[in-house]
């Protein structure tokens, strides 16, 4: 057997990794300037343990831009490097000082460090012919500088420098003329570096007046608000760092201060936002960041798929990011993370519920957008969820007081009696048009019923996912049925009429009407009760919404007819006289009318169904009057 090691070549592999390691070039200045904190979180460290002596003065790091000379260099005052550390460190690719000083240094805040790999420096290559490095370590030894144009060969030697810490000059190539303009340059910092715990500071060519310079502010904040203690925090610093990241947006609802140190490293704030309507949620808010540094606002594998509605930042450095992407939804530490957001978005929502039900209730127009959304995709917090998912009253049932709101178990207790079909089911009766369906609405407060409002996008879905997942519940559209019929006890009427009167009805509204199929009932309903109702059985409306919202073959069943149930009140006095009408064309056209009547009442009277109404209503006024004239002229 024979055992060995591989061989890499470095004249190969280099410009692989220059070209490949990262297909964003503008993540170089993210990762240089990462270095640059690094050092300087590194002093610090070394300063407190007392193996760096001295004032170390101001550790800020300044991003410099030369159009005229093609270059960007990036200055710290951090640790520096020796000769021998130059040689380590960025001679030996792949060779993490950043990991060796964590390693070494452990409990001293190593959290603070941003290197991983020994990869990062390489990235300065993507955009640049040359790389100079000038450094000075903490350290009494010469300053060194280091030179490099991307081939495996390097050049090293002793220089002049006055100030501990590191300069790294980037000698821009060609072919990425684009980074020596000042807005994009400042774009790249905004984005990557906007939090970063070292001051930054930008500077280019055209601000050479000194005094100018000392007015220049840093480009990032220091300390957000995440990474303080939430007792530090008021709810003004909340809002204030939202409209820092979002300066468009609405004042959020509230938010959720994550702080995890076991098993994994985790912070953040995450905001709820107000929406005003479901069509406007956006998805991809949450920024990610890992120690400060800005990483991506697609968290997709990272949050829970629900609560990518949420806005806010999570940090972690846990979360492996070099990686390739699709390699995080099974990586251990984000399957915690995941878990761990969800849980504590449900604590916050169940705490809410708990003690400021009302104020809860008064956000339940956004928040229930979020709780169903989750109820739906994620069992676990369905299980949450059922303890603060509201359902909210369509009125306020007439009597001045304000809407109420119900969890599950409420509705249940409030309906039971009433509500229970035959089948022991609760049916929980919902509107989806407080407008449209008002009269359907009224029938079922009439007799006792509690209607909900379901009118958002995403309630046609949760209805049947909740059908699926809670016992024992049906739900029906107001509109499913007449008002005696919505709760299926099977209770028989009585009718007035006869049972040939009955079939004789039945065949007067035996009518057709392009683009509905319709089905006819004879009932004995209250003679307060409408002539004819029209409903559209809750399974078929359900199927023909749930297809128009779909795809082409979706929006041929949305073509198809429309069912409707015609459900003739027998006991209405108003058959007794159209059933003597001897001028049958005059019956035909009132019975047909009083049709017409019940599908307006619900949106279904259409194009020509609809001339055709307005016609014969007209004709109807005339032959009525008509008739009376001849009538008085006897
Ligand atoms: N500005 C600097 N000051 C002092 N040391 C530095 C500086 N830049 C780089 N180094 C040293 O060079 C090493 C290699 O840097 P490089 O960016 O390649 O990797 P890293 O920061 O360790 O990890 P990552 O690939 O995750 O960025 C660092 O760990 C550090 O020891």
């Amino acid at each position: 057997m024979q055992k060995g090691t591989i061989q890499v070549q470095t004249e190969n592999i280099f410009p692989i990794i220059k070209k490949f390691l990262y297909s964003d070039h503008d993540i170089f200045l993210r990762e240089l300037i990462s270095n640059a904190v690094d050092a300087s979180q590194k002093l610090k460290t070394l300063s407190s343990i007392g193996e760096a002596k001295g004032e170390f003065g101001d550790l800020i790091i300044e991003v410099k831009l030369d159009e005229e000379k093609k270059t960007i260099t990036i200055s710290d005052r951090g640790i520096g490097m020796t000769a021998a550390e130059v040689e380590k460190y960025l001679n030996q690719v792949a060779f993490s000082g950043a990991e060796e000083f964590v390693k070494k240094y452990k409990g001293q805040n190593e959290n603070a460090i941003i290197g991983k790999f020994g990869l990062g420096f390489y990235s300065a290559f993507m955009v640049s012919d040359k790389v100079e490095v000038f450094t000075k370590s903490f350290k009494e030894e010469p300053a060194v500088r280091w030179e490099c144009d991307g081939s495996p060969e390097y050049m090293l030697e002793e220089t002049e420098k006055a100030d501990r810490g590191t300069d790294i000059v980037l000698h821009i190539n060609e072919e990425s003329a684009e980074f020596l303009d000042a807005e994009r340059i400042r774009g790249i910092l905004n984005r990557f570096c906007r939090f970063l715990p070292v001051p930054i500071y930008f500077r280019h060519k055209e601000e050479k007046n000194e005094e100018e310079k000392e007015e220049v502010a840093p480009i990032n904040n220091t300390q957000p608000a995440w990474k303080k203690k939430p007792a530090d925090l008021t709810a003004e610093d909340y809002q204030n760092f939202y409209r820092e990241l979002y300066p468009y947006n609405e004042p959020p609802l509230f938010w959720i201060h994550l702080n995890v140190d076991y098993p994994f490293n985790l912070t953040g704030i995450l905001y709820f936002p107000k929406i005003k309507q479901s069509y406007e949620i956006q998805k991809d808010k949450i920024q990610l960041y890992s120690n400060q540094v800005f990483v991506t606002d697609e968290v997709k594998d990272i949050v829970p798929e629900f609560l990518m509605l949420l806005h806010g930042v999570i940090d972690s450095p846990d979360i492996p990011l070099n990686v390739s992407r699709s390699y995080l939804q099974g990586d251990p530490n984000v399957k915690k993370i995941n878990n761990h957001i969800t849980k504590k978005v449900a604590d916050k929502l169940e705490e809410l519920f708990n003690k400021e039900r009302k104020e809860f209730e008064g956000k339940w127009d956004s928040l229930g957008l979020f709780v169903k959304y989750g109820m739906m995709t994620d069992d676990k917090f369905m299980e949450r969820g059922n303890k603060f998912h509201l359902f909210e009253t369509a009125t306020n049932g007439g009597d001045g007081s304000e809407k109420k709101f119900y969890t599950l178990e409420e509705y249940r207790m409030a309906t039971e009696t009433l509500q229970k079909n035959k089948e022991g089911k609760l049916v929980i009766l919902y509107t989806t048009d407080l407008v449209q369906q008002d009269a359907y609405i009224k029938g079922a407060e009439a007799k006792g019923y509690v209607v909900v409002k379901l009118d958002t996008i995403i309630d046609p879905s949760f209805i049947n996912q909740m059908e699926m997942k809670w016992n024992e519940v049906h739900f029906n559209r107001v509109d499913a049925d007449i008002a005696d019929n919505l709760i299926d006890k099977q209770e028989n009427q009585e009718s007035v009429l006869s049972k040939d009167e009955e079939t004789a009805l039945k065949g007067l509204f035996d009518i057709k009407m392009p683009g509905l199929t319709m089905t006819v009932d004879v009932k004995g309903l209250s003679t307060e009760a409408p002539p004819v109702v029209a409903t559209r059985p809750e399974f078929t409306r359900r199927m023909k919404d749930m297809a128009s919202l779909s795809g082409p073959m979706g929006s041929f069943y949305a073509n198809m007819p429309d069912e409707v149930t015609l459900t003739v009140n027998g006991n209405h006095p108003i058959y007794q006289q159209v059933l003597k009408n001897d001028d049958k064309d005059t019956q035909a056209k009132l019975v047909h009318n009083l049709a017409d009547l019940a599908l307006l009442s619900q949106g279904l009277l259409k194009g020509s169904n609809l001339t055709n109404f307005i016609n014969r209503s007209v004709d109807l006024l005339g032959v009525g009057s008509q008739k009376s004239e001849v009538g008085s002229m006897k």
